[in-house]
């Protein structure tokens, strides 16, 4: 048995965290903070974890860092705000998933600028990508939990890129779900606003760019020249990623099927489509990460697709993922069940 603290409890990320947690048999829930909702009952805000795992009975607290003390922290806090809470609790021995970006880079400059914001400082951090990095995430203290575009979109490019089958140009092409903006109305997410409308955003500037194309780069010795474009959709939750890249000459989609069957065989949260693409329906819920599409066009153009939950595997679920793996649990605990298709 493990004990866990959440920072951020009120938010999107924090209630699901809570939501899957709550049905882990090795973790006993410690704090889970609020600023503004101290001493509130938990199942007041989240109602639909009312009678689950002693919810009902516990309150949010208005806590600092330093006063917390469990096994584990998951920081689920926004960019910005976790780089001045980690530090703490690292400094502490705690174990610690921070969901924000503060700490997916390895050089800050890169960070600052495409945050624009003045980093407080680099810490000893693996990125908590477990198809990518399972080994390290075991050895260590602080996961960077991966952005919600990027999850999608490294799974659906990476054996591209390991196994050199592509041109160096890479288009991604992304919708969100709304629920990826975080728990705070504003404009962009108000119902007229998004309802039966889509939303393209940030079109040469989202911050997940450099993030998707580093990851990348760690495949490869090459440079990786990627493109991305977000777009908002009237849905909740869900990340539907279509990815445009150049097949080498003589590199023919059955070898590409054999190529993703291969690199994602062992992996428990990674299913492949090798007919038809996969939507969001099939994930919205789960920590999977649907793959499919392996379409090529007459000019040597192939088309894959990625869906995954962005609350799930985008965040909340791939971050308990990673807490299995470095608290030594079998990877899947808590988190192996299909997603909520009509
Ligand atoms: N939503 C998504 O799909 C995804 C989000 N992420 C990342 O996860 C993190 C959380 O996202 P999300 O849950 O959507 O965000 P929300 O805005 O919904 O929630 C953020 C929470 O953090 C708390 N908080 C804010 N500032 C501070 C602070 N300075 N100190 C302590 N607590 C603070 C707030 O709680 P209170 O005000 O009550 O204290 C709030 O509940 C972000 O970094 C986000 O980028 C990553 C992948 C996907
Ligand atoms: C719809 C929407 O606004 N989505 C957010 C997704 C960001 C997110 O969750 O950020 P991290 O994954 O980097 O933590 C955005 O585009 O900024």
């Amino acid at each position: 048995m493990i004990t866990v603290s959440i920072i951020g409890g009120t938010g999107y990320t924090g209630s699901e965290l809570l939501r899957i947690l709550s049905n882990h048999p090795e973790v006993e829930i410690k704090y889970i903070t609020s600023r503004k909702m101290d001493g509130v009952k938990i199942t007041k805000l989240h109602p639909n974890l009312k009678g689950i795992k002693n919810l009902d009975n516990t309150t949010f607290k208005n806590i600092f860092p330093a006063d917390i003390d469990s096994d584990f922290v998951f920081c689920a806090t926004p960019h910005g705000a976790s780089m001045h809470i980690v530090p703490e609790l690292y400094e502490k021995g705690m174990k610690i998933i921070d969901l924000s970006g503060d700490y997916r880079f390895e050089d800050i400059s890169t960070y600052e600028e495409w945050y624009n914001l003045k980093h407080t400082g680099k810490l000893d951090a693996v990125y908590g990508l477990p198809e990518l990095h399972r080994e390290d995430i075991k050895k260590t203290k602080l996961v960077a939990n991966p952005g919600c575009f990027p999850t999608g979109a490294i799974l659906a490019l990476a054996p591209l890129v390991k196994e050199d089958l592509i041109e160096d140009r890479i288009i991604v092409d992304s919708k969100t779900g709304v629920s990826g903006a975080g728990v705070n109305p504003s404009e962009t997410t108000h119902f007229p606003n998004v309802n039966e409308n889509i939303k393209p955003y940030k079109l040469t500037t989202h911050r997940h760019s450099p993030e998707i194309e580093k990851e990348l780069e760690k495949l490869t010795n090459k440079n990786i020249k990627l493109s991305f474009t977000p777009h908002l959709a009237p849905i909740t939750r869900g990340i539907l990623t279509t990815t445009h890249t150049f097949l080498k000459e003589n590199v023919k989609r059955a070898e590409v099927i054999d190529i993703y069957k291969k690199f994602y065989k062992n992996e428990p949260f990674v299913r492949i489509f090798d007919e038809g693409a996969p939507t969001l329906t099939g994930v919205r819920g789960s920590n999977f990460c649907d793959i499919g599409g392996f379409e090529v066009d007459k000019y040597g153009r192939l088309v894959m697709v990625s869906a995954i939950d962005n609350l799930v595997k985008g965040a909340s679920g791939q971050a308990i993922q990673n807490m299995n793996l470095m608290a030594g649990f079998n990877e899947t605990e808590a988190l192996l069940y299909g997603g909520l298709k009509p």
